[in-house]
């Protein structure tokens, strides 16, 4: 019998920041299914070995993870949510051990690019990228290493008993990660979607883009998002990737007929409800139901079937 609780396929281990987002969504009864990387996570879902994939798509301080966004179209599973993350990053090694024992720092890229503050204090010490930074703590508890400590968060020292010597060295406390959740075309209902993600290509001519653009301006719909990325092969020709927003459906339905007038090769890669929560406000929004409620409304429907 299949299990009640989402399997979620994230790119990295538990206790990673993809499995911290993956709890935001759905809470913490999921099953995480571990990825090498992000194309795997996308293969463990085409394979049915997974319900759902978290992937982060941008982050305050790092941008876009662009390649993600090739992923999303070659795969074309539905986006169906999408979580702000605030990255909390502590300083964690194994208990007991002093800051003038360490000499290697490990974690994510983004996670050290996020601490370069902190870590311009201490010129001396060696910093090593890795996939993961659950992985760096798991590590450090693995081969119980006393000269290395991990920039992980702190689901990471819990599961992986570390201690935190320095806790928040994020230089900007301010910094978000966003993560999209995916899942299969039969599983995609979401009730009352107010945001959406958009593929489309214009004529390379003057205005082209410009005539979409004002499209949403003059309906009232607020784009939250613009990436533009080169189509592979076709020099001068660009995907752009396009999030919108929008308080009144019919006027969203609206701007999407006219849209199609303009654009070729267009693609709703997912409409869903755009996340919400406090502390995390890019803008004044009304109040809606949490996202946890949001996906036991979906995983009724799905299950209807
Ligand atoms: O390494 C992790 O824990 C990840 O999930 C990747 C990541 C790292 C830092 C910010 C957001 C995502």
């Amino acid at each position: 019998m299949k299990s009640e609780k989402p399997r979620v396929a994230i790119q990295g281990i538990r206790a990673s920041f993809h499995e911290e987002a993956a709890f935001r969504f759905f809470g913490e009864d999921i099953i995480t299914v571990e990825c090498n990387s992000f194309k795997q996570t996308f293969d463990v879902l085409k394979a049915g070995k997974a319900d759902y994939v978290v992937m982060a798509i941008e982050n305050s301080i790092a941008g876009s993870i662009l390649p993600n966004y090739s992923l999303m179209l070659s795969y074309s599973f539905p986006v169906v949510g999408e979580v702000y993350l605030p990255i909390q990053l502590h300083l964690m090694a194994l208990p007991g051990v002093k800051f003038e024992q360490i000499k290697t720092v490990t974690s994510h890229p983004i996670a050290i690019r996020q601490c370069g503050d902190f870590l311009d204090e201490y010129p001396d010490l060696r910093v090593v990228e890795s996939s993961d930074t659950a992985a760096c703590a798991k590590r450090i508890r693995d081969e119980k290493l006393t000269d290395t400590v991990a920039i992980a968060n702190t689901l990471a020292a819990k599961l992986y008993d570390l201690e935190i010597l320095e806790r928040r060295i994020e230089s900007n406390k301010k910094n978000f990660t966003r993560f999209l959740i995916l899942t299969t075309h039969e599983n995609a209902k979401v009730n009352n979607p107010d945001k959406a993600s958009l593929c489309f290509q214009v004529s390379n001519e003057v205005g082209a883009l410009a005539k979409v653009l004002n499209i949403f301006a003059e309906q009232g719909i607020n784009m939250s998002k613009i990436q533009s990325m080169p189509v592979l092969g076709k020099p001068s020709e660009y995907n752009f990737y396009v999030d919108v927003e929008w308080e009144d459906n019919k006027k969203y339905d609206q701007s999407i007929k006219q849209i199609l007038k303009y654009t070729h090769n267009f693609n709703i890669m997912g409409e869903y409800r755009r996340h919400e929560e406090e502390g995390i406000s890019l803008r004044e929004r009304p109040k809606t139901d949490s996202n946890k409620k949001k996906y036991i409304e979906v995983k009724k429907l799905s299950t209807l079937k």
